[in-house]
Order: structure tokens, then C-alpha cells, then sequence
């Protein structure tokens, strides 16, 4: 499996990267987003945002699930943690096949609910600012825009 990683130290560079990251989407892909807390998700979120043009402000999607915005194209901003048992009877799934972008927090616990092609990426902590992003593509698409990215 193919894997892609970067480090940053600010969170500026982690946002300027998820911002570049943006300009290489399409309708219809899915980020799967993972890190622990303070990782810079929401961090990296802002910055996809910003690349699609999106001019609302981003805000961790923790107590809301799922949050959209217009830009470019649709963000669809989701944190499944508490709705994960039941993410297909609510029908959220349909969001993967929307006209926008899926940024998909805690996508591990609905593995099987997931595209088979998507984004994976997975922020971790270092030392003090610094954070590692490990970006894993399922998918020719994904491989193929890693490649583009990381070129
Ligand atoms: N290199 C970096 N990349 C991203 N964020 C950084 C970096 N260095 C410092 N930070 C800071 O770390 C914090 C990351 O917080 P953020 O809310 O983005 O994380 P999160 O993964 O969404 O956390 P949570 O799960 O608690 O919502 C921010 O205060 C950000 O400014």
C-alpha cells in the first residue's frame, strides 16, 4: 500500500497544505480524517475550506455530525463518533455520493460504510508544533492524486 507523509511545524503550513490538497478535488471524494485530539484536524479542515472558496467559518463538527458548505464545491464536514451504530439508518451515507467533499472525522468506526476509494489520512503529534500527516490513497483515483500532490 502506497503512503505518502509530510511534516509541518505551524499550523499555517498544515492549513496551506490542506489548501493545495483542495485544489486537486472533485465532486463525489471522501477524506477520511483521523488524529487525536489537538492533532490539527479542525486545523486542516479550515484549510481544505479555504481552497474550495468556502468564505463561512469552519468549526469542529463534534455536536453538530455533519456541517455543509458552499464553496467551489460542497463541503460536507462530518464527525461520526456518536452516530456511527446507526450512520446508514440516518442515512448520511448519501453524502458520499453528493455533489461535494467529505471530510469524514473519526472514519475508522464506519469502516464498512465507507467508499472503498478514499482519501486516508491521519494526523499525528510531535514535538511541540510539529505534526506528521500520513496520507494513504484507496483507489487509482486517490493514487494517482497523491502523486500529483507529493510530485
Ligand atoms: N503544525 C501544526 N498543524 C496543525 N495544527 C497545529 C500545528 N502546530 C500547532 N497547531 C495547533 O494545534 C491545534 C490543533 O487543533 P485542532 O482543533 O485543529 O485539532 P483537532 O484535531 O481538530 O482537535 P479536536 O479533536 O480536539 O477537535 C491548534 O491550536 C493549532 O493552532
Amino acid at each position: 500500500m502506497n503512503q505518502f507523509e509530510l511534516s509541518t511545524t505551524t499550523s499555517e503550513e498544515t492549513s496551506q497544505f490542506a489548501a493545495r490538497l483542495a485544489g486537486f478535488l472533485k465532486p463525489g471524494d471522501v477524506i477520511a480524517l483521523e488524529g487525536d485530539l489537538g492533532a490539527g484536524k479542525t486545523t486542516f479542515t479550515k484549510g481544505l475550506a479555504k481552497g474550495l472558496e468556502i468564505k463561512k467559518t469552519v468549526n469542529s463538527p463534534t455536536f453538530t455530525i455533519i456541517k455543509e458548505y458552499r464553496g467551489k464545491l460542497p463541503l460536507y464536514h462530518m464527525d461520526v463518533y456518536r452516530v456511527a451504530d446507526a450512520f446508514e439508518d440516518l442515512g448520511f451515507d448519501e453524502y458520499f455520493e453528493g455533489n461535494g467533499v467529505t471530510v469524514v472525522e473519526w472514519a475508522h468506526l464506519i469502516e464498512e460504510q465507507l467508499p472503498s476509494e478514499r482519501l486516508t489520512i491521519f494526523l499525528y503529534r510531535d514535538e511541540g508544533d510539529k505534526r506528521k500527516m500520513v496520507l494513504t490513497p484507496k483507489g487509482e483515483r486517490y493514487e494517482h492524486l497523491c502523486k500529483e500532490i507529493f510530485r
